[in-house]
């Protein structure tokens, strides 16, 4: 199966608020996908209408060719999910609580002690397995919550806010930690979020949400490719010499380029070049034979970063919008 888990015009509405709309989204199988938004976008009520929890208002949702609505029992089988808050005892130990969910999913005796001491070493707390849950720090539970999710078998985990609450170090960890699952057992992530560069730094493509509807999906380059289509390069460059010149001479010799679409004067002597193509050498160049000083050149590209600030800060930002990645020449 290619897609593992497909949307078909997913909708939710409660009263007359559309929680979720005409959402059409295929996620591959062995691939992290982040969904991206900020708070009340719609990422919790599209992952409990995947996990058939919530009925959607119409359209459908599919897990393993499974109809999340239809047959939530046999889609649960196949998912772990991890909600933003892991209840677990507090007063049993990891390795307790693990072998309490391992025995509602029917694994018992030796099988069940291996299965929960591998997971607990597999996600880093070997050491803590006897140590009351109740005495676990907020990164340890969400630790433990993998471990709980992975007890039964997925063949996908979906993660809400999985990192909320979490030390930098704690992040980075968790992180690592789901990709390297991802990577070695082919498991299949959803991870819902509103912290773009933990998705950027782990998902393999995003879906960006705003306001319930999906506004671009793909991975990184793809999204830039999709929204800032306009201007695929951004050539920055500082030009010094007489101001005459790069007023009036550079700016027509510029903008005589075919591929250059866009000229961006900034204070100081920065100008920013929107390009349809690569062009660094010819600007150089065109510099140069203008008689300017050239004192800096560099390519930039758009991050995750610009791509959000588009979408949830409004398009109007667009416009003037100068991109954060920079590759220096
Ligand atoms: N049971 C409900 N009744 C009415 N409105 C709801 C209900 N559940 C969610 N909503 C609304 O639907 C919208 C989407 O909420 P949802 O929790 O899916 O967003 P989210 O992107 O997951 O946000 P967060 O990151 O804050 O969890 C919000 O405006 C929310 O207030």
């Amino acid at each position: 199966m290619d897609h593992i888990i497909e949307l078909v015009e997913l909708t939710k509405k409660y009263g007359d608020y559309t929680a979720v709309d005409r959402l059409n989204l295929k996620i591959r199988t062995g691939e992290v996908f982040g969904l991206l938004g900020p708070n009340g976008a719609g990422k919790s009520t599209t992952i409990l209408m995947m996990l058939g929890l919530t009925e959607p208002s119409s359209g459908k949702a599919c897990v393993c060719g499974i109809n999340a609505t239809t047959h939530p029992v046999e889609v649960k089988r196949k998912v772990g999910y991890l909600p933003e808050d892991v209840g677990f005892y507090e007063d049993l130990t990891g390795m307790e609580n693990l072998l309490y969910t391992a025995r509602l999913n029917g694994m018992h005796g030796t099988i069940a002690q291996e299965k929960a001491s591998e997971l607990l070493e597999k996600v880093g707390l070997g050491k803590d397995a006897n140590k009351k849950a109740g005495k676990y720090s907020r990164g340890m539970r969400q630790r433990l919550g993998l471990a709980d999710v992975l007890i039964k078998n997925p063949v996908v985990i979906i993660l809400d806010e999985p990192t909320l609450g979490i030390d930098p170090n704690g992040v980075r960890e968790l992180l690592e930690l789901i990709q390297k699952l991802s990577r070695e057992e082919g498991l299949t992530v959803l991870l819902s979020s509103h912290h773009l560069h933990q998705v950027q730094q782990v998902c393999d493509r995003v879906g960006l949400f705003v306001s319930g509807q999906l506004k671009a999906v793909g991975n990184i380059q793809e999204l830039s490719n999709q929204l800032f289509s306009n201007h695929n390069f951004m050539i920055q460059v500082k030009v010094g010499g007489s101001p005459a010149l790069s007023k009036n001479g550079l700016h027509t010799a510029l903008l005589q380029l075919k591929a250059v679409e866009k000229i961006d004067k900034q204070t100081e002597g920065w100008i920013n070049i929107g390009c349809s193509e690569d062009i660094t050498p010819v600007i150089a160049q065109t510099i140069v034979d203008a008689g300017a000083e050239l004192y800096h050149l560099s390519r930039k590209s758009y991050g995750l970063d610009d791509i959000y600030q588009l979408y949830f800060e409004g398009g109007k930002k667009h416009e003037n919008h100068t991109p954060s990645q920079t590759n220096v020449i």
